[in-house]
């Protein structure tokens, strides 16, 4: 098997366990309450772009092969790195998700009982699952051995971030106050103690 395939199993490996991981909170989320929702199209193209960098185009290109023209040498050393970043986004990606329990959404809505939740990984940073996405994008560069594959997740995460987060803030500064803008001060958004 070429180092190209192997890279491109883990990345639908990687796919799948983000879903099963996923499913569980979407489910419960259709059971509680929301109060309140700051979803705008803004939000609807960013929840599109990330959809379409991280999971479509990256999957069109590994059932297809297409754009052949666009691809270069698969690297051992790299599938390797795509691998262990890819571990630990879904490692990440799991734990924000146990963290937040029934406070996640997936867009910016507010739920009945909503807390603020401030440990685990949100004790390091505001958005530790946005942090994932970045290393699922990241993984993904490191994975796929195609220029437009590669680099269409992290290009989707940087669309989806930078439409959000100071929606995301704002509303949540709305919704808890002084308690929020505390946990600013002594948080970072996505990467602990630098960003
Ligand atoms: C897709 S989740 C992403 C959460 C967070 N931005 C992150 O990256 O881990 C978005 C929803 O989580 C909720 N949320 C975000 N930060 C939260 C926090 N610290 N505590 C409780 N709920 C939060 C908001 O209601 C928002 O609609």
């Amino acid at each position: 098997m070429s180092v190209a395939s192997v890279g491109e199993i883990v990345w639908v490996l990687g796919i799948v366990a983000w879903y099963v991981i996923r499913y569980p909170f979407e489910r419960r989320a259709k059971r509680v309450q929301v109060v309140s929702n700051a979803r705008t199209p803004s939000e609807t193209i960013g929840l599109a772009a990330a959809l379409f960098g991280l999971a479509i185009l990256p999957g069109f290109y590994v059932a297809t092969g297409f754009p052949q023209s666009a691809d270069y040498p698969a690297r051992a050393w790299s599938v390797a790195l795509g691998t262990i970043i890819f571990a630990l986004a879904l490692w990440v990606f799991r734990r924000s998700h146990k963290e937040l329990g029934r406070n996640w959404s997936i867009t910016l809505e507010i739920r009945e009982k909503h807390k603020l939740v401030c440990t685990g990984p949100y004790a390091l940073v505001r958005h530790p699952m946005y942090t994932s996405f970045l290393l699922m994008g990241l993984g993904q560069a490191f994975l796929l051995s195609n220029w437009v594959a590669s680099l269409a997740g992290l290009i989707g995460f940087a669309i989806l971030f930078f439409l959000r987060v100071n929606k995301e803030e704002r509303m949540m500064l709305e919704n808890f106050g002084p308690q929020y803008r505390t946990y600013m001060e002594r948080t970072k958004r996505i990467i602990p103690y630098l960003y």
